[in-house]
């Protein structure tokens, strides 16, 4: 950073490549307009923004298609795993003409995000084993809808065979762009069945917070100021049945590649399972593969089961038990 820095001081050109990266697309496309050379940069920084969804926060750029009009991505602040809305409000940097997968730096995310918030590890279990290969009790084998994995509470460390979900997302993805649905989410690869494909990640928020915010995304859809919102709501009924764990993740604002899996009222080909980290506060919504996924295909969930609101947006996935509106729950 002091490299490139001094090198903008001394290069209005290294200044604008510098800048540039940090502007939302209206700014961007405002600036380009200025002169040929802020033109030419803003269009690489479009081109690299179109090839990687992730900014080089995945293991593999997850690149933009779009047959239908000019769009060449869907902008949003990209975080591997859920961060605090206090955090969220960082500005982050989307096509940085020295893009991480060509200078070959190597990205632990999930490390990176710990230590922005604060997290380490140490543990207490004093059996898991630092290669994972003589299991952990932190994992409970045989369920399937809660897992659980070694955590910041554990001796291991990433490459813990118990950590399946803590390392990003390792198959090969791209979002394409569908003219009812908006972006999806597809396969750029065959997937095995039963392979993590990646987390729900995005702003955790309060009820409070979840309820004003689905208010207003609500209101700015029906205006069409607004396509698609990206708040789910995820409820861990506690074996008493009394009471229920929610956690609420807006994947609007910042989030990762989860937020542009569409839903299928047939179920989809991802399985949603909770997983606890041990030492974590909080479960993690991560997607397996139901089945095998062909490259090319589109991948799906059911977001609910409840139709709260009979006139809300169409569903448009063309399965035979299609009920023609998208879940919706009173938040
Ligand atoms: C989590 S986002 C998915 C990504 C979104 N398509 C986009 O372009 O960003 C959820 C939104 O996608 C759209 N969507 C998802 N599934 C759909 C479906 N089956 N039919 C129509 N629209 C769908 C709705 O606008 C919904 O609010």
């Amino acid at each position: 950073m002091e490299t490139k820095s001094r090198q903008a001081r001394a290069n209005p050109r290294g200044w604008a490549e510098l800048v540039l990266p940090y502007l939302r697309p209206a700014d961007l496309a405002s600036i380009a307009l200025t002169c040929k050379s802020l033109y030419e940069i803003s269009k690489s920084v479009t081109k690299l923004r179109a090839s990687d969804a992730s900014g080089g926060l995945e293991k593999n750029p997850i690149p933009f298609f779009n047959s239908l009009d000019n769009q060449l991505y869907s902008y949003f602040i990209y975080s591997p795993c859920s961060v605090l809305p206090s955090l969220s409000r960082a500005r982050q940097p989307w096509g940085e003409i020295r893009n991480s997968h060509e200078n070959g730096t190597v990205i632990r995310p999930f490390e990176a995000a710990a230590s922005m918030a604060g997290i380490d590890s140490g543990c207490d279990c004093g059996v898991c084993y630092k290669d994972g290969s003589q299991g952990c009790p932190c994992s409970l084998d045989g369920l399937t809808e809660v897992m659980t994995e070694c955590g910041m509470s554990c001796n291991c460390e990433l490459d813990c065979a118990n950590r399946l979900t803590q390392r990003g997302v390792s198959v090969r993805l791209k979002i394409v762009k569908d003219k009812s649905k908006g972006w999806g989410l597809y396969a750029n690869q065959f997937i095995q069945s039963g392979k993590f494909v990646c987390e729900y990640a995005g702003e955790l928020l309060t009820t409070k917070e979840a309820r004003l915010r689905q208010q207003k995304y609500d209101q700015l859809i029906s205006k069409r100021k607004l396509l698609s919102s990206a708040l789910l709501v995820v409820r861990e009924h506690l074996p008493s049945g009394k009471a229920c764990l929610r956690v609420n993740i807006d994947a609007t604002i910042v989030g990762n590649i989860a937020r542009f899996i569409n839903h299928s009222c047939a179920g989809g080909n991802l399985s949603t399972i909770l997983v606890r980290s041990t030492g974590a506060l909080l479960p993690r919504l991560c997607f397996f593969s139901a089945r095998d996924i062909l490259e090319g295909e589109e991948l799906c969930f059911k977001y609910g089961d409840v139709i709260a609101n009979p006139n809300g947006q169409p569903c448009c996935c063309g399965s035979k038990t299609c009920l023609g509106v998208l879940p919706s729950e009173t938040t």
